[in-house]
């Protein structure tokens, strides 16, 4: 099984969802427009950026706004769609969710960012989820996180023990941290043997410049696509059968003391 994936690495208004929508139907017109692909990742929080103070107004009630869009691009394209996330507005609370609908416009699965990232004040204004965020598509497990969760090995474990093969990560990871970004999308490829499909966001907003960057990198560690840092759409290949000679050359999941590890 084979996947071309295509990263939508765009700029965010901060806090105009209307405006940001328009940004990914003009991306998903773009793509339309050249080589068919078999997946679209986009970034975190595309909707609002960081305009947390206004989350109560500008928020998405459960979503409904956002799965609207990404059902319709699915649709358009034909194409598996990783949503990116939104703020999503739910029980009176606020989350950062992503939603990923498969190529026929179906609901496969949705996640909630459980790392919330202190430094962002995420912790002040969103809740955090409690599930993993794995799917089926075209009976290929596939997982996505959200920016601060790549730096927690063992979350990206417990999604590669349940049997992902492709690790999505939608982001909006800033500079100073660019290494960080990069060092530790090669590690969690590396250790989990999967691929990692990471889609970051450029341009500023709240005070942060984000570096963009997105970035592919195989079961082995190496890195097959990557931004710069401007707006751009990042395609690649995903060869599912690299995931299978990784692990058979070297068999990690095998070989594990799962007994000495628990703490
Ligand atoms: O961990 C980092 O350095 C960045 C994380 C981040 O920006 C986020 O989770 O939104």
């Amino acid at each position: 099984m084979k996947w071309k994936v295509a990263m939508l690495q765009m700029d965010i208004a901060f806090g105009q969802p209307d405006k940001n929508a328009e940004t990914i139907k003009r991306l998903v017109n773009q793509l339309s427009l050249g080589e068919p692909v078999d997946v679209i990742v986009l970034p975190e929080l595309w909707d609002t950026g960081y305009d947390l103070t206004r989350l109560e107004e500008i928020a998405d009630p459960g979503g409904e706004r956002a799965k609207t869009l990404l059902r319709e691009v699915a649709l358009k394209l034909k194409c598996h769609v990783i949503g990116g996330s939104v703020a999503e507005k739910r029980e009176g609370k606020v989350y950062n969710t992503t939603y990923t609908y498969d190529r026929d416009g179906q609901l496969a699965g949705s996640y909630s960012k459980v790392h919330l990232f202190r430094l962002m004040n995420e912790d002040k204004y969103l809740t955090a989820g409690e599930n993993p965020g794995l799917y089926i598509l075209e009976e290929q497990t596939v997982a996505s996180v959200i920016c601060y969760d790549i730096r927690f090995p063992e979350w990206l474990r417990v999604h590669a023990l349940q049997g992902a093969k492709v690790v999505f990560v939608t982001a909006q990871w800033p500079h100073p941290r660019l290494d960080h970004w990069r060092q530790l999308l090669i590690a969690r490829a590396i250790e989990n043997q999967v691929y990692v499909v990471a889609c970051n966001r450029v341009g500023e907003g709240g005070g942060n410049m984000f570096c963009g960057h997105s970035l592919v990198v195989n079961p082995w560690g190496e890195v097959i696509a990557e931004g710069m840092q401007q707006e751009e759409i990042v395609r690649a290949e995903l060869d599912m059968a690299l995931v299978t000679e990784a692990r058979n050359r070297i068999p990690v999941f095998e070989d594990r003391r799962s007994s000495l590890y628990e703490l």
